[in-house]
């Protein structure tokens, strides 16, 4: 007999098991994985560190690297310890976007990240182009973090170039064959497409439709799901027009797999993390799907008929997502 789970909480540990990863089962305890939307600042803009500290929003990215002009890259890095130690983000996972490693800032950005009296809960290292340059990360980690017991840091890495998307899954094999049990310094957990860099590396014209970009984001995904990563989609930059579109290319991005997107203005943050929020009406529809598999499972039948159409356990997978997805959500709320 296969009964699968009942509770949104067994759901979300079955869901945690599928995709290889027990980070996924809320392993940092507070922050879990819920990553609809991650909004980006520049990290020397006081006002907008302010402001994001204000907002409901799942993923905070202090950026030292595109929003940062060259020539303010020293205080975007001198900012990060004080902001990290003098903000309260309230319920929202904390990360800092470095340079990327092929650049002289990756060292000093590492530095200011690491030796911070408090360090943020996630580093984003943007144009990881080579499982080369992901090995030269872990051992600038193991270098500037020498005490291998400290709480470990998440780590999110960028594809944004034809080599990086080549390489990507070569890129995540070093994050899982480098992230042991015996060493948690860092912890590889999310992949984000960075749609804009990646479109200039192709010579691609972006368009609305974001078809210049299918291969990307579903290679994306594919590799994010085989490692057990969060997969976050590409930034919309039309924040003053268009807002329909973003939530539908974000709604887009929830059904192609993606676990949240990138944003880039707070009138964004609450249109993004609806879309990838799973309706009342999908939740109940799901908990009523899992009891009724389960009933049948117990009298001995796997395919059945629910409301219509064929249910088996590939649709049964698809719904504990969704019970996955309504648990972070309840935990999520209960810290605000
Ligand atoms: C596409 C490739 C990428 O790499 S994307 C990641 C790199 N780019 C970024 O991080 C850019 C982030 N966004 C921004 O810097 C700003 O939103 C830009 C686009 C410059 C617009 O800023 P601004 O002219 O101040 O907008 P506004 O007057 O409409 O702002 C209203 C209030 O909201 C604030 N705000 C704005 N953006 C952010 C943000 N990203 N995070 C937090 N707060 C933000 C503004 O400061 C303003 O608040 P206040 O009136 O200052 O209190
Ligand atoms: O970093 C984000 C991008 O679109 O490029
Ligand atoms: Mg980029």
């Amino acid at each position: 007999m296969q009964r699968v789970a009942q509770t949104a909480i067994e759901a979300g540990k079955a869901y945690a098991r599928l995709a290889g990863g027990d980070a996924a089962a809320g392993g940092d305890g507070a922050i879990g994985l819920l990553r609809r939307a991650l909004l980006y600042l520049p990290a020397h803009d006081h006002r907008k560190v302010v402001k994001a500290s204000t907002l409901d929003v799942d993923l905070i990215c202090l950026d030292c690297e595109d929003a940062v002009a060259e020539a303010r890259k020293p205080d975007a890095r001198q900012a990060i310890p004080d902001i990290l130690s003098s903000t309260n983000f309230g319920r929202s996972e904390v990360a800092v976007r470095i340079n990327p490693v092929d650049t002289p800032h990756a060292w000093h950005d590492l530095e200011a990240v690491l030796g911070a009296s408090t360090r943020p809960h996630t580093i984003v290292v943007p144009k990881v182009d080579t499982p080369e340059q992901m090995e030269w990360l872990y051992d600038a980690v193991q270098t500037l973090s020498p005490d291998s017991n400290t709480k470990p840091l998440h780590l999110i890495t960028q594809v944004e170039s034809a080599v990086g998307l080549h390489f990507l899954h070569d890129i995540c094999q070093v994050g899982k064959d480098r992230g042991s049990a015996e060493d948690r310094r860092i912890i590889h957990d999310g992949l984000i497409l960075g749609g804009d860099d990646f479109a200039a590396s192709i010579r691609a014209r972006r368009t609305p439709s974001n078809r210049e970009l299918l291969l990307a984001r579903q290679q994306t995904i594919v590799a994010a799901a085989r490692f057990g990563l969060t997969a976050i989609d590409i930034v919309n930059i039309h924040y003053k027009q268009g807002l329909d579109l973003l939530e539908q290319e974000a709604s887009e991005g929830a059904e192609m797999g993606f676990d949240g997107k990138q944003v880039i203005h707070p009138v964004q943050v609450p249109i993004v993390q609806a879309a990838y929020h799973p309706t009342p009406q999908q939740i109940d529809y799901a908990r009523r799907l899992v009891d009724a598999f389960n009933a049948h499972s117990d009298a001995g039948t796997g395919a059945f008929e629910f409301e219509g159409t064929m249910v088996d356990m590939p649709t049964v997978r698809q719904h504990q997502q969704v019970l996955w997805m309504d648990n972070h959500l309840q935990a999520a709320a209960a810290q605000k």
